[in-house]
This record gives C-alpha cells, structure tokens and sequence, in this order.
C-alpha cells in the first residue's frame, strides 16, 4: 500500500484509480461495502484500488474541544487499509484550506486534477465541499463534466437500522460491545503502544499492560473480557484476558486509560504495540473498601472473563 498525504498532483504513472471516499471512523461493514464496490471497479479497470481519507476528521478540526469521538486513531486505520488490500491511501489533511473548498473546487482540485480518480465510489449519503453543500448528485455533475465516473453505494442495514459510525459509539457507551462488533464485522479494538503505570498492577498480583484511550472515543467504563494480540516484540501473539477501561476510582482521579491482563502470561510488555479486542462488559468500575475486596473482585472478573472466552468463536478479521 502506498500512502499519499497530499493531494497536490499525484505524479503521472499513479493516476487513473479506482477510489473509495469518506472518514472509515472504525472500518465498519457499511463501509467494507463501499470498499468493496470500489474494489470490483478496479478490478475491472485493471487500475490501483484507492481510499480517499481525511486526517485529523472533518469534526475534530470544526470542534476540536468537542469529547473524543473516533472508534480508531488514524495509525490504527492505516493498519485495517493495508489489510484490506488497498493499493493508494490517500491520507489528505484536513486543513483549513481543503475545509474551505466549493464542492465544485473539491470535484476538480482535488479529486481530479490532484488525484487523477477515474472512479469515485461513496455511500449514499456522502456530502462534500464547504458548508457540507455537496451530495451525491452534485458529485456525479461534476464526474460528468471532469471525466470521472460515481457510484453511490446504499447505506448497508441491520436488525437495528443503519449500520454507522454512531450507532457503533452508541453500543460502546452503552456497554455493548457484541452489538458493536455485528456492525463493525470485528470486535472493536484498542490500539497502541504499552506505557508504564504506577508499577501497582505487579503488587496487586495483576501486572496490567497500560495503553492510553486519548482521543478515542470512550466505551463505557469498567472491566471487560478481552482478546488481546500482542502486534510486535518477543511475544507476539494472542492472549485471552480482561482490560479494565476507566479512571481507576480506587487510586483517586486519574487520565482514563486501557489495563489489560493477560491470562497466563509472564513477560516484558512495554513499548510493544498491542490490540485489545472488547469481547463482553462485566461490569463497572468501582471503589473498594480495600486492596484485598479489589483484588478478590479482580480473581471474580479473570474467572467470568475464562468462562465467557473459553466458547468465543473467532469474529472473522485479526490484526
Ligand atoms: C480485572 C481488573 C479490574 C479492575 N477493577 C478496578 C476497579 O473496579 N476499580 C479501580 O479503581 N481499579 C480497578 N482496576 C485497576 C487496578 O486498580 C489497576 O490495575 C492498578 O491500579 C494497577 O495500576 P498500574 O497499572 O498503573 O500499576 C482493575 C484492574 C483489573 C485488571
Ligand atoms: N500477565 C500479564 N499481563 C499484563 N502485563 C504483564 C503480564 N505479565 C507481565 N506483564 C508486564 O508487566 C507490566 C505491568 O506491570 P504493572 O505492575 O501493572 O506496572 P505499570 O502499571 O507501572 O506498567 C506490563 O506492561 C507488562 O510489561
């Protein structure tokens, strides 16, 4: 996968692909549909299959003080882009600038003469350009007029109505992380580096691998049953355990962050990079009386957690 972070002239030979357009905010199977559309009409063109993507999201640069809301960082969307087999990540800044671009300027300045697109494939209710003025109708005007090709893909549905990047985040405040991952066709995932702590987790005979949930949106607070892959590093692999996600009320105040215990494991985890799958929400998180009524509610949650994962069939895509 080649990665393009601007969208000033993509050099000739790289021109004439097929591409998928939106925000990806978890990589949920609505958007696997428009992805997959888009992989079809490559394919048949016999040209690069492309994602057309923002970075910061639109929102985070029209209200940057607004609560953390994305389901992924853009390191993490990255990884799902590769291994979903595109060929251009266009990775395009969203500045004030491509912010204060017409539709009309958005279709031929960037999509166009930037780019060099042949295809463009979004779901029905994309909008673009400045003021959101943009829709899928406007787009395909100005396909007609710059020489490139639209498909409108439909909004995929559920049980429950659209699947979307917000009906996801609302299972995730709610706890519900089995509705979440029937949308998002995986379970949802934490991403990152492990940090060092307060070193109380060893004390506590829970070692916790710490990763930050900064920016993130944030699933409802407590102790999960967790999958746990271990992406780099000596111990790279997959380990069943429960993450506690929150403030931690039993030590004071605290930067909400992601504990994870692995079951049966003994080793060095700091610095290695690691993914954290949300499987089931035990439940919230609370303060103790003691260290011991803690840690007797943690022995609680590890047996819970080995039960409930001890019958959990794989969900189709691991990192
Ligand atoms: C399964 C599990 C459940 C936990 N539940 C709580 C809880 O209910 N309240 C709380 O304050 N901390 C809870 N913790 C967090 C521990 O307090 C945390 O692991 C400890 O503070 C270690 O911190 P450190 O990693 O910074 O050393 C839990 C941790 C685990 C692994
Ligand atoms: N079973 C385990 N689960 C999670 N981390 C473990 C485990 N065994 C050892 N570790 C290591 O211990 C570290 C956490 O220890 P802990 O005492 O909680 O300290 P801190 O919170 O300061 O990092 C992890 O980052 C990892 O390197």
């Amino acid at each position: 996968m080649k990665t393009f972070t601007t969208w000033a002239g993509a050099p000739l030979g790289e021109r004439g692909a097929v591409a998928a357009l939106g925000n990806f905010d978890g990589v949920h199977l609505g958007h696997r549909t428009v992805i997959e559309a888009a992989r079809t009409e490559a394919a048949r063109l016999g040209v690069p299959l492309g994602v057309v993507t923002f970075e910061p999201h639109p929102r985070q640069h029209f209200a940057p003080d607004a609560p953390p809301f994305r389901l992924m960082n853009a390191e993490a969307r990255v990884n799902r882009m590769a291994k979903l087999g595109i060929d251009h990540l266009y990775e395009l800044p969203f500045d004030s600038r491509l912010a204060g671009l017409t539709p009309e300027a958005f279709a031929r300045e960037v999509l166009h003469e930037g780019l060099g697109l042949a295809h463009v494939v979004v779901g029905q209710d994309f909008r673009f350009g400045k003021g959101r003025a943009g829709d899928v109708a406007a787009l395909r005007q100005f396909g007609d007029e710059l020489g490139f090709r639209v498909t409108a893909v439909d909004l995929l549905e559920n049980a429950h109505g659209e699947v979307s990047s917000t009906a996801i985040r609302e299972a995730l405040t709610d706890g519900r992380p089995r509705d979440a991952a029937a949308m998002l066709g995986h379970w949802h995932r934490i991403e990152g580096e492990v940090l060092h702590g307060d070193s109380r987790g060893h004390a506590l005979g829970y070692p916790t691998a710490n990763m930050s949930i900064h920016g993130l949106h944030r699933p409802r607070f407590g102790v999960y049953a967790v999958r746990v892959d271990v992406l780099s590093g000596p111990h790279a692999g997959s380990h069943d355990g429960v993450a506690s996600i929150g403030v931690r009320p039993m030590f004071g105040e605290n930067v909400p962050n992601c504990e994870s215990y692995l079951f049966d494991f003994k080793g060095d985890l700091y610095g290695t990079h690691l993914s954290v799958a949300l499987v089931e929400f035990l439940r919230d998180e609370a303060k103790y009386d003691s260290l011991n009524a803690l840690v007797a509610q943690i022995e609680r949650d590890c047996a819970r957690a080995r039960e409930i994962l001890a019958t959990e069939p794989p969900l189709p895509w691991r990192p």
